[in-house]
C-alpha cells in the first residue's frame, strides 16, 4: 500500500454525504446501529440477514484495511430485527490514516441513518485481575493520544456533523451499559469473565514497555488498546448513543521477569473461541435498542 499520511482534516460533510448515498442507493437496508467489529471480531458480520456488503476498495473516499483479521467490508442487514450495518475491519492510526481518516467511517454511519454506535476491539489487560478470554464492558476511557494533541476532531468544526466543543463525562451510554449486564448475566458462563473498566487508545502498533504498562496501571487503566477511542468521539460528536466493550486478548507485560507473549495473529484466534458468545452479547444488546426505538 502506497503510504498516506493525510492531512489532519479528512473527510468534508459534503464527502461523507456522497458515500451515504452511494450506499443508500445500493441497499434498501435502512441501519438505525452501526457496529464496529474489532481484530478477530468479524464473525458479528457474518451474523447478519438480507446482507448488501460492500468491500472498501469499491467505495468511493473510503480507506483500505491493511491489518490482520480486518476483512475489509461495509455490511449492511439486519441482526435479529433490527437493521445494522457493520465494519468488518477498522482503521488504525498506526496503518499510516490520521485519526480523522480513521473514524470517518463513524460519520458515514451517522449519515446512513444510525443513531447508536457499538464498537468492540482486541485489547491487551493492564489490571492484573483479568484474565485473557475476559469481556470488558467500556465504562469510561483515557484519550492518551488527545493529551499528546492529537484527535479525530481537529480542525475546522463543520456544525452539521456536532458542536466545536464536546462533553464527553457520559460518552458510553450508562443505560446501554447496565442493559449489556443484565444480558451477559442471563447468559451461562458470562458472570465469570464479564468486566467494566477504562480503556486506553495508544498509537501503536509497538506494544508496551514495561514501564507504560505501569504507568498506565497508575493512571487507572484497565484494558490497553489502539483503536475505538476516536471512533467514540466522532460518534459523540455527531449525538450518537455509544456502547463498547474489549476482548481481553493478553496480559500486558508489567514485569521484567515475565516472558512477553504479544503474537497478534493469536489474539485473533482468542476472538474465534469467543466467537459464540460475543455474537450472542451484541445481537441481545442491538434487540434491546431496537425494542428502544420502537416504543
Ligand atoms: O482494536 P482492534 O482493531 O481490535 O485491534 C487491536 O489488535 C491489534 C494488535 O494486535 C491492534 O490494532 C489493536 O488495536
Ligand atoms: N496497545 C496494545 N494493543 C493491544 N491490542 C491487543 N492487545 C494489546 C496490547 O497489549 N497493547
Amino acid at each position: 500500500m502506497e503510504f498516506d499520511r493525510d492531512t489532519i482534516v479528512y473527510g468534508s460533510y459534503e464527502m461523507v454525504q456522497e458515500i451515504a448515498t452511494y450506499l443508500l442507493e445500493r441497499t434498501g437496508i435502512r441501519p438505525r446501529c452501526g457496529i464496529i467489529c474489532g481484530s478477530g471480531l468479524g464473525c458479528l458480520a457474518d451474523q447478519l440477514t438480507e446482507v448488501d456488503s460492500f468491500d472498501y476498495d469499491t467505495i468511493p473516499h473510503f480507506p483500505v484495511s491493511t491489518v490482520a483479521g480486518h476483512r475489509g467490508r461495509l455490511v449492511f442487514g439486519r441482526l435479529g430485527d433490527v437493521p445494522v450495518v457493520c465494519m468488518q475491519g477498522r482503521f488504525h492510526y498506526y496503518e499510516g490514516y490520521s485519526l480523522a481518516k480513521c473514524s470517518m467511517p463513524v460519520r458515514v454511519m451517522r449519515l446512513v441513518g444510525c443513531t447508536h454506535l457499538i464498537a468492540t476491539n482486541a485489547a491487551g489487560a493492564i489490571n492484573s485481575q483479568y484474565r485473557v478470554g475476559d469481556i470488558m464492558l467500556i465504562r469510561d476511557h483515557i484519550n492518551l493520544m488527545g493529551f499528546a494533541g492529537n484527535c479525530p476532531l481537529l480542525g475546522p468544526n463543520d456544525d452539521r456533523f456536532g458542536p466545536r466543543f464536546l462533553g464527553m463525562a457520559k460518552a458510553y451510554e450508562p443505560e446501554l451499559l447496565s442493559v449489556a449486564k443484565q444480558v451477559a448475566h442471563r447468559m451461562p458462563g458470562m458472570d465469570e469473565i464479564l468486566r467494566e473498566g477504562v480503556y486506553c487508545c495508544v498509537g501503536g502498533p509497538n506494544f508496551e514497555t514495561v514501564a507504560e504498562g505501569r504507568l498506565l496501571e497508575l493512571l487507572g487503566v484497565d484494558a490497553i488498546g489502539m483503536s475505538t477511542v476516536h471512533e467514540i468521539i466522532t460518534a459523540r460528536h455527531c449525538g450518537m448513543t455509544c456502547f463498547a466493550f474489549s476482548l481481553i486478548t493478553n496480559m500486558c507485560t508489567m514485569s521484567y521477569d515475565e516472558e512477553e507473549e504479544h503474537c497478534h495473529e493469536t489474539f485473533v484466534d482468542v476472538g474465534r473461541q469467543l466467537e459464540g458468545r460475543i455474537c450472542e452479547l451484541v445481537t441481545r444488546v442491538v434487540a434491546s435498542i431496537g425494542d428502544s426505538e420502537s416504543t
